[in-house]
């Protein structure tokens, strides 16, 4: 038993990774599921669906890996956060669709909650927002017939993605979460290390549907033996964003990793210490192991590669994400535009959940190339934008200065180029882009004994390539002001001051 099966359940796929006892990864398997938007600002996803994809792409990564599932030691998982399903404990089934972390149908529960805005931050390091899982719990509990009271009688459970799996993988033995996942529902007191009765009590959620919360690296049960030959257990569980941070070995306070998946997560380990923001980013903890919370700042952007899908399935302007490269190339750089891709309101830092995308500075010479390279440059900026409100919330030694990044957007080197240029830092794309599994199977593997402590890990991260920056100086700050003008015209659009 040498080896170790990391499930990476995303927003638009699901995944599963087979690493080697030298932590190489050596087959794996992916499966895009249906996205559903039964409104505008609502996103869905069918239970069945994630479920159904993990367990697929766990057994075609097993059978590529042709080892034998004697092989595999260990699972961990990493999750898409915030997502939000709710269950019958009795028979397993999902009582509404899965309300996806993008989804703002809760804008207004939180406007009619703004009161407790500030008791909300203190306890739980997030911001009143719907983007995090409290307000959809209350609202599948508001909204499906019998719900509340189910709850109260302990007939139901709650959980993120990570509490959903690990339910179906050991046939519905085991319901937890680990505290990288329980900090994101708004639910959980991040100081005190539980579940906050006073948040619980104001949305008038039961206790009794919220999972266990464990330790990042733990025992969270064993499959059903039929599902992969043999009963495997799972030892590692952490949020994708996090498991990422611990992929890109940032264990030290300072080092930052941003992650460009469907959207843009920017982490920086500040220790033992939970940083508050001042600069409307989010207090999180980074990983949990034995019992002690390491706490990071995040910045959270809700569209990053999204916008190349949009380009891609929306105007049907390409048919692979990779073909905005050379169109960004070829396009003509005297034409400055911008587009503020907002398509479900605005993340960290303005965090307006009513304002939708825009794009400036079309003339009738704009084409392709042009909203390809305006597509690839809106990650760069809104990067930038989280980078400046660290840089105003943490006066601790910033490391290196450099940015880690991984995701599937991190493969495009124009979209790096650029982030290099408008923060003006060096880019740190790693080898193993797949940090994200790769921080999952660390943790399964450490807990396992398979793999080396956080020191022997860090030794191990390969640079694939550093991004330099290569824009003047004015130029910069010229395109950054149009920016945020951009952003500005956008919030005065959707009717904010
Ligand atoms: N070469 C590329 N250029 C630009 N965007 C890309 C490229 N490859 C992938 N992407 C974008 O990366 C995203 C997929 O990244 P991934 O890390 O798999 O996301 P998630 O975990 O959120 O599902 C997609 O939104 C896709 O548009
Ligand atoms: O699925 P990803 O990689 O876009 O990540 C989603 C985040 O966890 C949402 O907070």
């Amino acid at each position: 038993m040498t080896h170790i099966l990391a499930i990476d359940q995303g927003t638009t796929s699901s995944r599963a990774i087979i690493f080697d006892a030298d932590m190489a990864p050596i087959a794996s398997a992916q499966e895009e599921f249906d996205q559903h938007f039964p409104q505008s600002g609502w996103v869905e996803h069918d239970p069945s669906d994630l479920w159904a994809s993990t367990a697929a792409t766990c057994r075609a990564a097993i059978e590529k890996a042709g080892l034998g599932v004697d092989a595999i030691t260990a699972i961990g998982i990493t999750n898409q956060r915030e997502t939000t399903l709710v269950w019958d404990r009795a028979t397993g089934q999902p009582i509404h669709n899965a309300i996806v972390w993008q989804d703002r149908r809760t804008a207004d529960t939180c406007r009619d909650l703004a009161e407790h805005a500030d008791l909300v931050t203190a306890k739980t390091g997030l911001l009143l927002d719907p983007y995090f899982s409290a307000t959809k719990v209350k609202w599948i509990l508001d909204h499906v017939d019998g719900a509340r009271d189910r709850a109260k009688a302990g007939e139901l459970a709650f959980g993120t993605v990570d509490s959903w799996l690990i339910w179906k993988l050991t046939a519905g033995a085991v319901h937890a979460t680990d505290a990288t996942n329980a900090c994101r529902t708004m639910l959980y007191d991040i100081h005190k290390g539980r579940w906050s009765s006073t948040i619980c009590d104001l949305l008038d959620i039961p206790m009794e549907m919220l999972p266990e919360v464990k330790d990042c690296a733990a025992d969270f049960g064993t499959t059903r033996p039929d599902l992969f030959g043999r009963a495997i257990p799972i030892m590692g569980v952490a949020g994708d964003q996090q498991a990422a941070t611990l992929g890109q070995a940032c264990f030290k306070p300072g080092m930052m990793k941003s992650t460009y998946g469907t959207g843009c997560f920017a982490l920086l380990n500040t220790g033992d210490t939970p940083v508050a923001s001042t600069s409307r980013l989010l207090t999180t903890i980074a990983y949990q192991l034995d019992g002690k919370p390491t706490y990071a700042l995040e910045g959270s952007i809700f569209i990053a590669g999204a916008v190349v899908q949009w380009l891609r399935d929306g105007l049907k302007m390409i048919r692979e994400a990779k073909e905005t490269q050379p169109l960004a190339e070829a396009s003509d750089p005297g034409q400055p535009v911008i587009l503020v891709p907002a398509f479900t309101g605005l993340g960290a830092p303005y965090w307006n959940a009513d304002c939708r995308g825009a794009i400036y500075g079309l003339s009738r010479n704009s084409g392709p190339a042009e909203l390809a390279r305006a597509a690839l440059e809106s990650v760069g900026y809104q990067t930038r934008d989280l980078l400046d409100a660290m840089r105003a919330d943490w006066a601790g030694d910033a490391g290196d200065a450099s940015l880690r990044v991984d995701g599937g957007m991190s493969a495009s080197d124009y979209a790096m180029q650029f982030l290099a240029d408008i923060i003006d830092a060096p880019v740190d794309r790693p080898k193993v882009q797949e940090t994200t599994a790769l921080g999952a199977a660390w943790l399964a593997g450490h807990r396992a004994g398979l793999y080396p402590d956080q020191a022997g890990f860090a030794e191990k991260w390969a640079l694939d390539r550093t991004f330099t920056p290569a824009m003047a100086p004015e130029d910069r700050a010229a395109k950054y002001h149009q920016w945020t003008r951009a952003v500005q015209a956008t919030l005065v659009f959707a009717g904010a001051d």
